[in-house]
């Protein structure tokens, strides 16, 4: 379950201010509230304890630099590789993971250059390299000065007939081999079966039992596929758990969109590290994204999540990653996405305006991030253009933001408009309460668009508070303005 809305903290947004931002936000503005109160480790409902989970102890893999390499738009110089690779340890990943050094000269030399950088300058990541279960590949990769060696081979039908064509006798066979002349060079070692989640059960155990007995630091799970669900992973990693006591590191794919799901649940069974990439990137769609995995792991825990990992550098790697491999980020990106603390409908943006919990689950001030209300449609409430009012530092009552909201709410019926529309009309509607001289509430309308907008009001009153209401609401408006009864503020023309 997840867990409600609490009322203490503050949320260190300033009026008007963005502190971060997570793009151009036309029409919208970071707002002040009156609490950001999104902590909530006194929840009680916080998932039950349970002695399998890992959820507040899990690990990164991070294979932006392995994984991510294999996306089809990337090309990694060193020079990119080095800055990525600080950028994650800065974050606080526990392992940054590098393409094999057998795949190409270049390879092998930025896998040992990343090991220097590792011993002159990281602060907290071990540096893997990712090989074939073969002796070839491991005598290279031991040379390079990695903390670890990452070993896979596929273990389902499909990549025994097609892939390397091996049987599970010279499968164990090479494993054992491999593991242990990496362990002989005091390296960290994992196996892992490719595709494992279309691999024959008793096959998998068997061989994750044999690794582990000559000790295997971790066995891996791999959703090469992205084919399963979470009740799947969660079955397997259970039932991994008892045969095992290495470590278990978990690999999902994301074709079918459970990778994140799949994540949280391979630690809820008793997995203990998640490998992931910047934005997602791999093979084809891509792996759990180490954003998505931090929306919701600071969800399940966030103080583990704020002591353990540097979340506020999350965009600055996206963006960096998103650079260098040419993609945009996209609009509905976990938290750094342009929506992600975004609200625009009047019910909603009025409870934000109240409690930031009401409508987010994450603290946007956690990741450097800004929240932002949308005032500028149809769909805008007066509570939403109060505070925008409050922002411009003009006083109204709520009669006359009513009606203000009204006319901003006819004129987003007559076409698109932008936040200085909406700022316009705030300002000239003020204008209008307090002095003599008539301002149209906007500049530039055509004749027609002034029609359009002249019905488009009357029907958007009517609806709003019923004929009669309206009249009151205009009433009371002209009673609280400062200016002659002979004022009439409804009869502000808009051109
Ligand atoms: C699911 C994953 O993402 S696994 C990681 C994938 N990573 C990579 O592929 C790293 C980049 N790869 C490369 O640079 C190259 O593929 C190399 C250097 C590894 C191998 O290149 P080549 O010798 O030219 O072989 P090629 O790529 O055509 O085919 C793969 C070879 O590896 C073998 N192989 C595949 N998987 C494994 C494995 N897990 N363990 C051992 N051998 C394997 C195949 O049998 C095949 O060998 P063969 O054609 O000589 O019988
Ligand atoms: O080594 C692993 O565990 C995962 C390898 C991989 O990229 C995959 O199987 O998709």
């Amino acid at each position: 379950m997840c867990p409600p809305a609490e009322t203490n903290g503050t949320n260190g947004h300033v009026n008007g201010t963005v502190n971060g931002t997570n793009g151009n936000h036309e029409g919208y503005s970071a707002i002040q509230t009156n609490q950001n109160p999104h902590p909530h480790s006194s929840s009680p409902y916080r998932p039950v304890g349970d002695f399998l989970s890992n959820v507040s102890r899990f690990k990164i893999i991070e294979s932006t630099l392995r994984e991510g390499e294999q996306f089809a738009n990337a090309y990694f110089d060193l020079e990119a590789k080095m800055k990525i690779a600080q950028a994650l340890d800065d974050f606080g990943v526990d392992y940054i993971e590098l393409t094999s050094p057998a795949a190409s000269e270049q390879s092998r030399l930025d896998c040992e250059a990343i090991c220097r950088l590792k011993n002159e300058k990281f602060k907290t990541a071990k540096i893997l390299t990712h090989v074939r279960c073969h002796m070839d590949d491991a005598r290279i990769a031991v040379e390079t000065g990695v903390d670890g060696v990452d070993v896979v081979i596929g273990t389902s039908s499909y990549l025994r007939e097609h892939s390397h064509g091996k049987d599970m006798t010279y499968i164990k066979n090479t494993a054992i081999e491999v593991i242990e002349f990496v362990k002989s060079k005091g390296l960290e070692i994992r196996f892992s079966s490719e595709d494992s989640f279309r691999s024959d059960l008793v096959d998998l155990l068997s061989i994750y039992s044999a690794v582990d007995k000559i000790g295997v630091n971790r066995v891996g799970i791999a959703d090469t596929v992205g084919c399963a669900s979470p009740r799947q992973v969660y079955d397997l990693v259970r039932t991994l758990r008892g045969v095992v006591h290495c470590d278990i590191e978990t690999h999902f794919h994301n074709d079918s969109g459970c990778a994140i799901a799949n994540a949280y649940c391979a630690l809820e069974a008793g997995a203990t590290h998640i490998d992931t990439s910047v934005l997602g990137i791999g093979e084809r769609n891509g792996i759990t994204p180490l954003g998505g995995l931090m929306a919701r792991m600071i969800v399940a825990d966030r103080d583990y999540v704020l002591s353990k990992y540097n979340v506020k550098k999350l965009k600055e790697i996206e963006d960096m990653v998103a650079d260098y491999v040419e993609v945009n980020i996209p609009f509905n990106n976990y938290i750094t996405g342009f929506c992600a603390f975004t609200h625009k409908a009047g019910i909603h943006a009025k409870a934000i305006l109240n409690n930031p919990s009401t409508y987010e689950i994450i603290n946007p001030a956690d990741f450097g991030m800004s929240r932002y209300v949308h005032f500028a449609s149809r769909l805008t409430g007066w509570n939403a253009i109060k505070s925008r009012a409050d922002q411009l530092d003009l006083q109204m009552t709520d009669a006359q933001i009513k009606l203000c909201t009204a006319k901003i709410k006819a004129l987003a019926d007559v076409r698109k408009i932008a936040i200085d529309d909406t700022d316009s009309i705030i300002r000239a509607f003020y204008h209008n309460l307090h002095s003599q001289e008539e301002r149209p509430l906007l500049e530039g309308l055509s004749a027609e668009e002034v029609k359009k907008f002249q019905i488009a009001e009357e029907k958007e009153k009517a609806e709003l508070t019923g004929t009669k209401e309206k009249r009151q609401l205009e009433e009371q408006v002209e009673a609280e303005a400062e200016v002659p009864a002979t004022k009439k503020t409804r009869t502000a023309a808009v051109a």
